[in-house]
This record gives C-alpha cells, sequence and structure tokens, in this order.
C-alpha cells in the first residue's frame, strides 16, 4: 500500500507538474489481476481499485494499519464502473452491476471482489474511512441514488448527479460517496467551484474515451493548478482545494468524501469573478 502525506496550500503552490502529479494524482490505480491501495493522510482515507479477472480478488489488512484485517476500524463503500462483478461480504453476496454500489460497515471481516466474465472484467473503485460505529452492509443501484439532474448545455456542464452514501442514503459514519454523469456535449463538472474545509474529496475519472483526457483543476481558489487526467485515474483533493474538471468529451466520475461532516450540501462556493 502506497502511503502519501500532506502537503500544505503554500508547498502547493510551489510545486511543477510533476510534483503536482506525484502528490494528488494516482495514475495506476486500475491493472488488470490487480488490487492497489493508497492510503492519503487527508482525513485517513485508503482510495483503491480492483480489476479481477478469473481470480477473486481478495481485501488483506495491511501491515500500515495494525489490524487483524480491513474493515476491523474502518469502513468502505464500492462501486463499479465495468463488466458485472460480485462483492463477497462475510459470505454474503452482492451482484454488482455497472453503477451499483455497495457500502460495508466496521467489522466485516472477509471481503473478496470478482468478475463475472474475466474478458468484460469489472472495474471495482474503493474508498474507505475511519469509522467507530457500524452500519448495515447495504447495496444501491443507482436508480436509488437519488438522480438529480444539473446544470445546463448552455454552460456546457449538464449532468446528472447520483448520490449513494451520505445523510439520506445509504447510513456511514463519515464517508460519503457518489457519482456524477455527464450528458453528450458537456464537458465541465462543478463548475463553478466550491471548497468545504470540513471534508477532504477524491475523484475517479471514468468513461473517458482512450483518445480523450480531463483538464483536473485544484488548488486554493485563487491560486488554481491544473492536472491532465486520463480514463481509471483518480485524484484527491484537499479540504482547501477546489475540485473541478473540463473533459475533452463526456465522461464521468466517482466523488467520494470524508471528514467532519457528511452533509451533502456542505460547501463554499468559489465564485469565477474571485478566482484566480
Ligand atoms: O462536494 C461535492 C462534490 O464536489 C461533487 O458531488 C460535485 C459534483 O459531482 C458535480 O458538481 O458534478
Ligand atoms: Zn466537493
Amino acid at each position: 500500500m502506497e502511503v502519501r502525506f500532506q502537503q500544505s496550500p503554500k508547498e502547493t503552490s510551489q510545486m511543477n507538474t510533476q510534483e503536482l502529479r506525484e502528490n494528488f494524482l494516482m495514475e495506476h490505480l486500475m491493472e488488470e489481476g490487480k488490487l492497489n491501495l493508497v492510503y492519503s493522510h487527508y482525513d485517513r482515507v485508503i482510495i483503491g481499485g480492483a480489476k479481477p479477472l478469473q481470480q477473486p480478488l481478495k481485501l488483506e489488512t495491511d501491515p500500515e494499519l495494525r489490524a487483524d484485517y480491513f474493515l476491523e476500524r474502518r469502513e468502505i463503500g464500492i462501486i463499479n464502473v465495468g463488466g458485472a462483478g460480485k462483492v463477497v461480504a462475510d459470505g454474503v453476496t452482492y451482484d454488482l452491476n455497472k453503477l451499483d454500489c455497495v457500502y460495508l460497515g466496521k467489522g466485516t471481516k472477509d471481503v473478496t471482489l470478482a468478475s463475472v466474465h474475466a474478458n468484460e472484467p469489472a472495474v471495482f473503485y474503493l474508498l474507505s474511512s475511519p469509522a467507530h460505529q457500524t452500519y448495515p452492509n447495504t447495496k444501491y443501484t443507482k436508480e436509488q441514488a437519488m438522480p438529480t439532474n444539473t446544470g445546463s448545455h448552455v454552460t456546457a456542464n449538464n449532468r446528472t448527479i447520483y448520490k449513494y452514501i451520505h445523510a439520506e442514503g445509504i447510513q456511514s459514519a463519515q464517508l460519503v460517496m457518489g457519482l456524477t454523469i455527464l450528458e453528450e456535449g458537456s464537458v465541465w463538472n462543478t463548475m463553478p467551484s466550491h471548497t468545504h474545509t470540513r471534508r477532504m474529496e477524491a475523484y475517479f475519472y471514468f468513461d473517458v474515451k482512450e483518445d480523450q483526457r480531463v483538464f483536473h483543476f485544484m488548488g486554493q481558489p485563487t491560486e488554481t493548478r491544473h492536472l491532465l487526467v486520463a480514463n481509471h485515474q483518480a485524484i484527491v483533493s484537499p479540504p482547501w482545494s477546489i475540485h473541478s474538471g473540463c473533459g475533452t468529451a463526456a465522461y464521468g466520475f466517482i466523488w467520494g468524501m470524508a471528514g467532519e461532516n457528511y452533509t451533502y450540501t456542505d460547501m463554499d462556493p468559489a465564485p469565477l469573478s474571485e478566482m484566480r
């Protein structure tokens, strides 16, 4: 498991492109037949990717956690953005088709992830945060995730937001998770931008076509930087940073947060007129 510490706004403002990418971008989260984890010290979230082929992949504990099993003191959300998949948690099987989500609470001992067809593998994105209370293991389809249309074609940000794990959806100790799908011809996400110093955020871009990219914007609202992001790459967004992207074509992304609260609407707007 890779461990990443925090960066201050000041040191971030002095980074070059390569340094920004090493600290904030996860380029190789998804590898065939592997389960990869990155431990971020922003709210101690663990960001993961799993692409099982013939063999199921087990969510193992890591020496860094000093825990007998991965979810001993944690909770996790898992969303599939690939072919049909299965998550087995303590003997219970959750069938996860594309854009289905399963939440597993603290105390779940045995977790395996599998693809139904190795030639059309599941692509599981994982986000885990510390938990001090157990909430029930729960699956949601995207239809259960309160699909809400927002934005407009005029501003090229017409998109549908699906909320799975949050105060009014699947209950959790602190994890918040959902995803956003852009309409054909719309390219901007989370514009106008915002920050929420109560929570960190992680983004995972998917359905970005091979020859397309997303320009992801980060930094304090008055000190913005960008990262070039390809399909199945993830971004960690510090609590003080905006997180907003513009694609060269439509795409989708999973967002997730952890921290002080789990109120989805708690955002501090960063008006365009004040951004630099
Ligand atoms: O705090 C909330 C997150 O930044 C995302 O939910 C925003 C988003 O998906 C969007 O506007 O497209
Ligand atoms: Zn946000």
